[in-house]
């Protein structure tokens, strides 16, 4: 049973409600008092907070008038008995707060907290500030001085003073990681009993800072029992999909992805599909596209096998021995592109659909169990109906739109990647950066997916991994040689090496 130290960072990413229920029930079924538990809140953030801030010794609490509050009252109460100095700005008057805030406030004066109605210029010379302001229970968008205030916490924040978010940054909705007006920028945010979804969802990554996990000792029972919102996937499982190969394995055992793209001015794409499926660890590699590429691929790249084809039929002898299809890398929406999304829709291997497979796919919806969709947002508000910022907007309810309309699993590229299956939460994947949104990534993407698929995982577990592969590969190749000027090729080597765990 943990209580004031960090535990490790949970997958499991939970909405407001489901934290509440996991509170309720701990007090309720488990006979864990609320105050307990806020104390053991504040235990939790005060090991935190001196943990990264050793040598703080001044710190304002910004309180607000519920148990987020009643969180900060503790806080202020530990720091003071630990000799630092300590003061509470208050937005609500304590008189309103109401049971375990209540008494946390009570308690905090009675050791000798000094409480007084929140200034500005109480930030003035604070090491660190707690944002005690608004936790779950935000309801509406921040104004007036409860803005203010977090305006002044975030000006302070500007200035170097470091900032530390009780539960969630007050102004972010737990939910949808939406900022409600204004919303406070902290370096660090101590969450408490279940990690909320808006954390890590929306404008959650730019307001949190570092996420510190603590379960105040909620009964493992009820966490295991509560509705789950999303998976944080960090690769866990990459040692077990990617094991070592026995010795007498041969090419034949590790797949053929066939890809099909690359119309006039393309071939690139089709190549740089073809070559990240090999990298992945593909046996066999063959690339449909027209054939005049052909040359120019099999010298830049002469593992790949180039066939040139004009009518779909043609596809015929390498269906024969393909196990997987890449669908759409630069293959255009003209005649030519047309035919063949047309004829790879109705094959009998999965596929992976990217580029203008989505939009042709678009203009003639259809469904699959078996194919993995990698849209990006623009791709994904056609396949939709809907506009780029809708999408956005929801990311993993547009997730898992696209799967309930088209089937199989879905893709949402963008940063922090969303993939959705029928039948589990949505994964999301927090790496990548900026320096990946340059020509050629979703390509690499795209064939990263059909070379795991290739080896046997399932469609979903190889979206997952692909999808974490390829943001891995993106921040190593960054940290290589910075974000900008990142080209998909330079993911390649990185591919490789981490697809040998
Ligand atoms: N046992 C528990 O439940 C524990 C809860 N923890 C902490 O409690 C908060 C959630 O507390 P709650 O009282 O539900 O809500 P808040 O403290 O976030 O604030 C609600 C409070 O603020 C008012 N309010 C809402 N929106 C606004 C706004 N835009 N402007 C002004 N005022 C607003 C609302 O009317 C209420 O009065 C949770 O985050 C944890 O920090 C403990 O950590 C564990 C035990
Ligand atoms: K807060």
């Amino acid at each position: 049973m943990s209580t004031a130290h960090a535990d490790p960072l949970p997958t499991a990413l939970h909405t407001a409600a489901a934290v509440r229920e996991m509170d309720r029930r701990s007090i309720e079924e488990h006979g864990i008092p609320g105050y307990t538990l806020m104390t053991r809140a504040g235990e939790a953030s005060v090991a935190a907070l001196l943990a990264h801030w050793p040598l703080a010794t001044r710190i304002s609490v910004v309180c607000g008038g519920g148990n987020n509050a009643g969180d900060g009252y503790v806080i202020a109460r530990l720091l003071r008995a630990s000799g630092r100095s300590v003061r509470v700005g208050t937005l609500a008057h304590p008189g309103r707060l109401a049971g375990d805030a209540a008494q946390a406030w009570r308690d905090a004066v009675a050791a000798g907290v000094s409480v007084a109605t929140f200034e500005a210029a109480q930030l003035d010379d604070a090491h660190v500030i707690v944002d005690a302001l608004l936790g779950t229970g935000l309801e509406r968008a921040v104004t007036g001085d409860w803005a203010a205030a977090i305006d002044a916490v975030n000006a302070a924040h500007a200035r170097g003073v470091a900032v530390l978010a009780v539960d969630i940054p007050s102004g972010l909705h737990a939910d949808s990681g939406a900022v409600l007006g204004t919303a406070v920028t902290a370096d660090l945010t101590v969450s408490f009993i279940g990690l909320k979804l808006g954390l890590f969802v929306g404008d959650g990554p730019g307001h949190s800072g570092a996420v510190v996990f603590a379960d105040l000792g909620a009964p493992a029972a009820v966490r295991a029992a509560a509705p789950v919102a999303a998976e944080r996937y960090t690769g866990a499982d990459r040692g077990v999909l990617l094991a070592p190969r026995p010795r007498a394995a041969h090419k034949g055992d590790h797949g053929h992805v066939l890809v099909v793209g690359g119309d006039s001015g393309y071939a690139g794409a089709a190549r740089m599909t073809g070559e990240a499926a090999a990298r992945v660890g593909a046996g066999l590699v063959s690339v449909a596209t027209r054939a005049a590429h052909a040359g120019a691929i099999a010298a830049a790249r002469p593992e790949l096998m180039i066939r040139g084809i004009e009518a779909p039929d043609e596809l015929d002898p390498l269906l024969a021995r393909a196990s997987v299809l890449a669908l759409g890398p630069g293959l255009g929406q003209h005649a030519w592109g047309r035919a063949l999304f047309e004829y790879a829709c109705g094959v009998a291997q999965p596929l992976v659909l990217d580029a203008d497979a989505l939009n042709l796919l678009a203009q003639t919806p259809r469904r699959r169990t078996d194919w993995v969709l990698t849209p990006h947002p623009g791709e994904a508000a056609r396949l939709l109906g809907t506009t780029t910022a809708a999408i956005q907007a929801d990311r993993l309810g547009s997730a898992r739109a696209l799967v309930a309309r088209y089937g199989g699993v879905a893709v949402l590229k963008g940063a922090g990647s969303v993939v959705a299956q029928a039948d589990a939460p949505p994964a999301l994947i927090l790496a990548g950066n900026p320096g990946m949104g340059s020509g050629g990534m979703g390509d690499v993407l795209t064939g990263t997916i059909a070379g795991l698929l290739a080896q046997g995982l399932a469609p979903a577990a190889a979206a997952r991994l692909g999808a974490w592969l390829h943001a891995t590969a993106g921040d190593l190749a960054a940290a290589d040689g910075g974000q900008r000027g990142l080209l998909a090729t330079d993911l390649l080597p990185h591919l490789r090496r981490l697809a040998n765990p």
